[in-house]
């Protein structure tokens, strides 16, 4: 599973809606508008994780069983702790805070491929992020995530796009790359060139009165049509 995964991250772009939502009704009801299309993965985001956890992710998936779940658990330590509840709920994906400890990182990698899921390293609020990334390559990530969080977007009026040449260098080390953090239809035009698998996208379609629309004008332009 683990390598079919690889593969197809490695072979396609994806969009993976980001579900950051308090109440798990609003994310199904997002769940239910996007389900059909091709390409996406799906998050279950971490308000949403805080508030329903491994039930949550149960739910979503067996809503959309066949599609890619991502459980974004920003984890900060007990790394194989985190992978056991992604596991049990049913996601392909979790997350780890890159900037942790290298032994959190190493305990949610191991555990990971014990249990056959894919760990995603997010770097957000990562200062020196090619060094980073070159040690977690070492630690055995699958993916990085480039991200800028919400606060930051918000107060300094930034988003993932401002850090394209960062991406591009990251990207020399062959390391799948996920990118997060204020994107859009328009965002990710600029950056469709880049060696990106995963381009995540939360308030602009969860937040748009037209979710399915707008995911699918996005995945016409990942699939280049
Ligand atoms: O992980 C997150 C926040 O920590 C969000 O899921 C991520 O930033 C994508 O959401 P948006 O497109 O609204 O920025």
């Amino acid at each position: 599973m683990r390598e079919v995964l690889l593969e197809k991250l490695r072979t396609e772009k994806f969009l993976q809606i980001a579900l950051d939502f308090i109440d798990i009704n609003d994310a199904i009801k997002v769940v239910n508008e996007v389900k059909d299309l091709e390409n996406e993965i799906i998050e279950i985001g971490t308000p949403l994780l805080k508030s329903f956890g491994i039930e949550g992710i149960r739910k979503i998936k067996s809503i959309v069983p066949d599609k890619i779940i991502v459980a974004d658990t920003k984890t900060a330590d007990a790394g194989d702790v985190e992978v056991e509840i992604a596991k049990l709920g049913g996601a392909n994906i979790m997350t780890v805070l890159g900037i942790m400890d290298d032994s959190t990182i190493h305990s949610a990698v191991k555990k990971a491929r014990e249990l056959d899921i894919l760990v995603q390293a997010d770097l957000i609020n990562v200062k020196n992020v090619y060094e980073r990334a070159k040690e977690l390559k070492q630690l055995g990530v699958d993916i990085i995530g480039f991200h800028v969080g919400l606060d930051v977007q918000k107060s300094r009026g930034i988003s993932v796009a401002d850090l394209k040449s960062e991406i591009r260098k990251v990207s020399e080390l062959g390391l799948l790359i996920s990118i997060a953090g204020g994107l859009n239809k328009d965002r990710i035009l600029e950056l469709i060139d880049l060696p990106v698998s995963i381009y995540v996208v939360g308030g602009a379609i969860t937040r748009s009165k037209e979710p399915k629309n707008v995911s699918k004008e996005i995945v016409n332009i990942l699939k280049g049509r």
